[in-house]
């Protein structure tokens, strides 16, 4: 292998730069040349690609976005569009491709793979963690650590005027941001796409709160959730209790996708990086690196993208107990 080249796509995640940097690195000891493809899919297609070198990445392990930027790129959906990336490929005379994203970058690389049989290493990289073969994807940690700072400083307000907020952070279709954000932030109740909770049902449960000891609540919404936004959910409450409650509403968006990486996402993608780059090596293709169990393991893309990662029964049993609001004599 003389030649490879790398991308991120799909949302921007904290992580991604410490994982450009580990394979440009990881890529120039064991020899090898790196090309830098700028935007992600859209890049490969208008052949926008830039050398890196191990001085290219100096001083990016501690930032958060990516330097080759991202984009969610419709073409590359086209079978026109991926050919026009393989031209671009093989004109660059690379030998494999490194993708960092999410489940669609892998459905569009597996794609891409199907109809070209070009080797490509797929890297977990987005916030919402919501990807088969991996215990964790480069982003999340930052972004459940953003996500516990905002709700920390909701609850100060919640608590001095004895309100309830609805906070809904990120994740499209998964509720991981939800979960560990809502317990490490002490959430009362935690809305999921995987337990969907009716509108009564929380009302009976905030009245239950109220009747108790609670004088303030935090509910966390996954964005996912299904019901729509934080906004709409507080609507349905607010539509069937009336004036009951004093609820407001915080959407935390991007928030949670930039700032500095955390030292677990800086090393999770360093070593996701070098491992892609050493799997490229070995002669493994269409495969995503991940860990598991904090050790390295390679998945077919296609078991990847045709499989889910539910959330643990231990995580939302232990949500449930914690928000203080039952016992096991109910
Ligand atoms: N089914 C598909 N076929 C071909 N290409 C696809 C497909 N799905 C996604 N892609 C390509 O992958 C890109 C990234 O996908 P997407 O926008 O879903 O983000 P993602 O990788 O899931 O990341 P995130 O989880 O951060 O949103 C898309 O813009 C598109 O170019
Ligand atoms: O920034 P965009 O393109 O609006 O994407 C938002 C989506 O991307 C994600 O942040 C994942 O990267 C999801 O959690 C969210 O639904």
């Amino acid at each position: 292998m003389k030649r490879l080249a790398v991308l991120t796509s799909g949302g921007d995640a904290p992580g991604m730069n410490a994982c450009i940097r580990a394979v440009v690195r990881g890529a120039a000891y064991h020899g090898i040349e790196v090309i830098g493809i700028r935007r992600g899919y859209s890049g490969l297609i208008l052949g926008d690609g830039v050398p890196l070198t191990s001085s290219t990445v100096s001083n990016i392990i501690q930032r958060g976005g990516t330097i080759l930027k991202s984009a969610r790129s419709p073409e590359f959906r086209t079978v026109e569009g991926r050919k026009k990336a393989y031209d671009y490929l093989t004109n660059l005379a690379v030998d494999g491709l490194i993708v960092i994203g999410g489940n669609g970058t892998f459905k569009g690389a597996l794609q891409f793979v199907d109809e070209f049989s070009f080797p490509v290493i797929g890297v977990p990289g987005t916030i919402d963690n919501d990807l088969f073969g991996t215990d964790y994807t480069i982003g999340y940690d930052t972004a459940v650590n953003t996500a516990v700072e905002a709700i920390d400083k909701i609850r100060d307000t919640a608590d001095s005027h004895e309100r309830i907020f609805l906070i809904e952070v990120m994740g499209r279709d998964s509720g991981y941001i939800a979960i560990q954000s809502g317990i490490a932030g002490g959430a009362e109740r935690v809305l999921l796409p995987e337990t969907g909770v009716s509108a009564a049902e929380l009302i009976a449960g905030l009245q239950q709160g109220r009747n108790g000891s609670q004088s303030s609540v935090i509910l966390v919404l996954a964005e996912g959730e299904g019901r729509g936004t934080a906004t709409v959910v507080a609507e349905q409450i607010k539509k069937q209790s009336g004036t009951e409650f004093d609820l407001r509403v915080t959407t935390l968006g991007h928030i949670q996708r930039g700032g500095a990486p955390s030292a677990g996402d800086r090393i999770l993608a360093s070593r996701l990086g070098l491992a892609a780059v050493e799997g490229l090596l070995k002669g493994k293709k269409n495969v995503m690196v991940g860990v598991v169990n904090n050790g390295l393991v390679y998945s077919g893309l296609h078991e990847v993208v045709s499989r889910s990662k539910p959330i643990s029964e231990e995580l939302l049993r232990l949500v449930t107990i914690l928000n203080g609001s039952e016992s096991h004599t109910h």
